[in-house]
């Protein structure tokens, strides 16, 4: 275990802000770039991506699509991707280090099918501990062969066959990627697919975002809020397309507002977005916060002037934000309690895990219970973070660090998998003194 009490000096070191009153524009959404990409390399034509995330997860993504012959190329605010309208060169036999990024890992698997050549995916150490094999039936009854290399389940899988389509049972209770991998490459399937969800589906407003740039792509899968998903066999329209604001990203602004007290505005936020994450804003609204929507501006304000208290409450749609709620519910007056937890342990970390050790680093305590966690209000001590590679933790644990000062965070760096600009703009913002 990597975690302990007490200063060591190694990392980034977090003081107490104090009362805030900032702003700050949310970086592009992770989730919009790596579809529009997608979806772009996919299309019959040039396509512009505007405003896209920079950032480790999304170099990857836009690395895959140019060794399957894809050419990207960075444009002024944005990304030209000549797109292959789902016949893709023929560039031989190919190998993919997908490194610490679940989302291309995932939304490629089924993507690989359309190359001539036999694709491998794989990842860090950590990846090849993230499941895979119910994607991988679903690839199976669809037409393509996935060999998995290591361990049986688990990446790197080599991928060949053909995307003749039909229909998909799959279990996505691990993972919404899944079915963002089928739907994404289902329009160009032989025959129309027919996704079929068994059980519950983890991360459920992801499908929803995936509906949502394929329809920006010109293709508009039928309902995915429940039952079956059929795919419109097509070929996607080039567009010209600008990438909303992170609300996972944002999240951890916000929750700096709730632990310091005061105002923090974010811009660049879509009011509409179908973002999950956005829910986040809900919460601390419970726990005692002012969120201003601002009628539909494309801008949120938190202000927090009142303590905080502990509520309960369901996240299995938002699971991104689950650590910077626990962050947040260390400072609150009374326990809180986290339901729909239950794929959290598949991510770049066990959350669930980093949750527990990151409350008792800090004075605190969380205790997992069956699908859930809960949160105890801390007696803060100074204490030594290492997230173990996992962005969230990281920046959840700046967010301790603001609200009572003393945090130490090892390798702050791995940030840049989603927010590289996070401790940058903390400190144009006149929050983080060295
Ligand atoms: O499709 C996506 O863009 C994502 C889906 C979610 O994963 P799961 O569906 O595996 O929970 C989320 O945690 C991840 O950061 C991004
Ligand atoms: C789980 C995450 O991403 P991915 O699945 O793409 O690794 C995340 O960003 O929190």
């Amino acid at each position: 275990m990597l975690w302990k009490g007490g200063g060591v000096n190694t990392g980034l070191k977090i003081k107490k802000a104090g009362t805030v009153d900032v702003e700050f524009r949310a970086p592009p959404s992770k989730s919009y770039t790596h579809r529009a990409l997608i979806c772009a390399a996919l299309a019959e034509g040039e396509s512009f991506i505007g405003n896209p995330l920079d950032s480790e997860d999304i170099d990857v993504t836009v690395n895959a699509l140019i060794r399957l012959g894809i050419s990207c190329r960075k444009i002024k605010d944005g990304i030209a991707v000549e797109g292959c309208g789902g016949v893709f060169p023929d560039v031989g036999e190919v190998i993919i280090d997908c490194r610490n990024s679940g989302t291309t890992l995932r939304l490629l698997s089924t993507l690989a099918l359309l190359s001539p050549g036999r694709v491998t995916l794989t990842g860090t150490k950590r990846m090849k501990e993230r499941p895979i094999g119910d994607l991988a039936d679903a690839i199976k009854q669809a037409g393509g062969d996935v060999i998995f290399i290591e361990k049986d389940g688990f990446p790197p899988l080599r991928i060949s066959g053909s995307l003749s389509g039909g229909r998909v049972i799959v279990d996505a209770s691990k993972s919404s990627q899944y079915v963002s991998s089928l739907m994404l490459t289902g329009p160009y399937s032989d025959h129309p697919m027919n996704i079929m969800p068994k059980g519950s589906i983890a991360s459920k407003p992801y499908l929803r975002i995936t509906a949502d740039v394929m329809r920006s792509f010109g293709i508009v899968p039928a309902d995915v809020s429940n039952g079956s998903i059929t795919i419109p066999q097509d070929v996607y329209s080039p567009s010209d397309y600008a990438v909303e604001g992170d609300y996972s990203s944002a999240s951890y602004l916000f929750a700096v507002a709730a632990v310091c007290g005061g105002r923090v505005r974010v811009n660049n936020l879509n009011p509409h977005s179908l973002q999950g994450d956005r829910a986040f804003l809900g919460m601390l609204k419970d726990m005692g916060c002012d969120i201003d929507l601002n009628s539909g501006e494309d801008y949120v304000v938190a202000e927090c002037r009142k303590g905080l208290k502990g509520i309960e409450v369901d996240m299995s749609g938002s699971p991104d934000v689950i650590q910077t709620l626990a962050a947040v519910a260390l400072f609150a007056d009374s326990p809180t309690t986290i339901h729909g937890v239950g794929n959290l342990k598949y991510k770049e970390s066990d959350r669930i895990q980093a949750v527990i050790d990151m409350a008792e680093a800090c004075g605190g305590r969380a205790e997992a219970g069956d699908g859930s966690v809960t949160i105890y209000p801390a007696e803060f001590r100074e204490c030594l973070i290492d997230p173990a590679d996992d962005h969230r933790t990281a920046m959840s644990a700046a967010v301790i660090g603001l609200g009572a000062g003393g945090v130490e965070i090892k390798n702050p760096e791995c940030v840049s998998k989603s927010y590289p600009e996070f401790f940058t703009e903390l400190r144009r913002a006149g929050l983080l003194h060295e």
